[in-house]
């Protein structure tokens, strides 16, 4: 794999981690505007928390592109503990609201702080570890956290917690864990580019997936030569973050339905990624699956390999206007950098026959 030039082109700012820009232009460059035949796009699309960003950080990673400057490091460092302040205010709220006690007198007033007044630059105290750390191993918390489905909280959030000696230190610098395991909604558009050889680049790029995102996806249709639809496997018993009485896996098969039987992606080469399998089959063996899907046979629940198949099925149904010889399916564990690089190899070469096939 040749030279990468990364260009983030994120008009709102809000995910430019460790890129360097290469264009002012905020649609993305040439490509967006004119189509380039050495120039294969890729589009990564699915809804919110799919886990888009997070393999687009792995592919970054795996091309050499790290955290470089200060300011990265800076910025980093508050989008880590602001995502450790986001998820203790989410589970006191949940404690409130599920009515569960917290335990310790000692917790109470963390808790108390923790929505009034604490802010990302007070975690910059090895104290608050100790505290929040307390608070994490409340019986109350805990129990709210067993009860995570009733509410939003990010994925990371046990990782976050078992990590606060590093996050809470004045020495922190964020490991490449931390910013794969890290969320952020994307707003606006990021992108990066790498040679594949035969003279030709591949440019990966990540939308934001939640609702009021999707419509900046339009622009891109035109333009695209392969589309990577993220779906989460563990969302089974989960609603939407921007809708939370609306199931996710509907939201999903709502979406790749839309996207996958687009007239202008008739042909496009289409790889279907179920990611988060890691938690997938962390949560299959605690809960019921086949509570969440009637058509289910109850007695396989416990196998991740029937259910993955039944979700495969589930989506696969939703195609009425692709030709399925060019539709991939594969599954993914994004946090996993070895299983990333392995998969993202894999998606690469399934869009690069399908163009030879052309
Ligand atoms: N355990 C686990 N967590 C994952 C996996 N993939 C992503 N995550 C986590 O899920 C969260 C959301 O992932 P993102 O990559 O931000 O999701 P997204 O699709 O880009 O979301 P939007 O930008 O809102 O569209 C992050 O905290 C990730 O660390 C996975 O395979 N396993
Ligand atoms: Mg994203």
């Amino acid at each position: 794999m040749g030279n990468i030039v990364v260009s983030p082109h994120d008009k709102e700012g809000q995910h430019h981690m460790m890129a360097t820009p290469t264009s002012n232009n905020p649609n993305g460059g040439s490509a967006a505007t004119a189509k380039n035949k050495s120039e294969i796009t890729v589009l990564l699309l699915g809804a919110g928390e799919s886990g888009k960003s997070t393999l687009f950080k792995q592919v970054q990673f795996f091309h050499g592109v790290g955290i470089t400057h200060d300011q990265e490091r800076i910025e980093l460092i508050e989008i880590v503990r602001l995502n450790v302040l986001e998820n203790a205010k989410n589970l006191v709220a949940a404690t409130q609201h599920l009515n569960i006690p917290i335990e310790q007198p000692e917790n109470r007033e963390t808790a108390k702080l923790i929505i009034n007044s604490l802010n990302t630059n007070d975690l910059e105290d090895p104290s608050w570890s100790k505290r929040l750390y307390s608070l994490w191993k409340d019986a109350g918390i805990q129990k709210a956290y067993e009860n995570r489905e009733k509410f939003q909280l990010y994925d990371s959030t046990e990782y976050l917690f078992e990590n606060l000696d590093r996050i809470c230190s004045d020495k922190y610098v964020p490991t490449v864990v931390d910013v794969i395991r890290t969320r952020t909604k994307t707003i606006g558009i990021t992108d990066m580019k790498f040679d594949v050889g035969d003279g030709k680049q591949l440019r990966l790029v990540d939308v934001g997936g939640q609702r009021n995102e999707r419509r900046k996806w339009i622009h891109f249709f035109n333009t695209v030569d392969a589309v990577v639809f993220l779906t989460s496997l563990s969302e089974f018993d989960l609603n939407l973050y921007e809708d939370n009485g609306y199931w996710r896996v509907k939201e999903s098969l709502r979406v790749f339905n839309e996207v996958v039987n687009n007239a202008l992606f008739y042909k496009v080469p289409f790889v279907l990624l179920f990611n988060k399998r890691d938690l997938f089959e962390k949560k299959i063996a605690t809960k019921s699956f086949s509570k969440y899907f009637s058509g289910f046979n109850e007695a396989e629940e416990k196998n991740p390999v029937a259910c993955i198949e039944y979700m495969t099925k589930l989506f696969l149904n939703e195609i009425t206007e692709h030709p399925l010889d060019t539709v991939s399916v594969k599954t993914l564990s994004a946090i996993d950098h070895d299983n990333s690089k392995q998969v993202f190899e894999e998606v690469k070469q399934f869009i690069m026959t399908q163009q030879h096939r052309e």
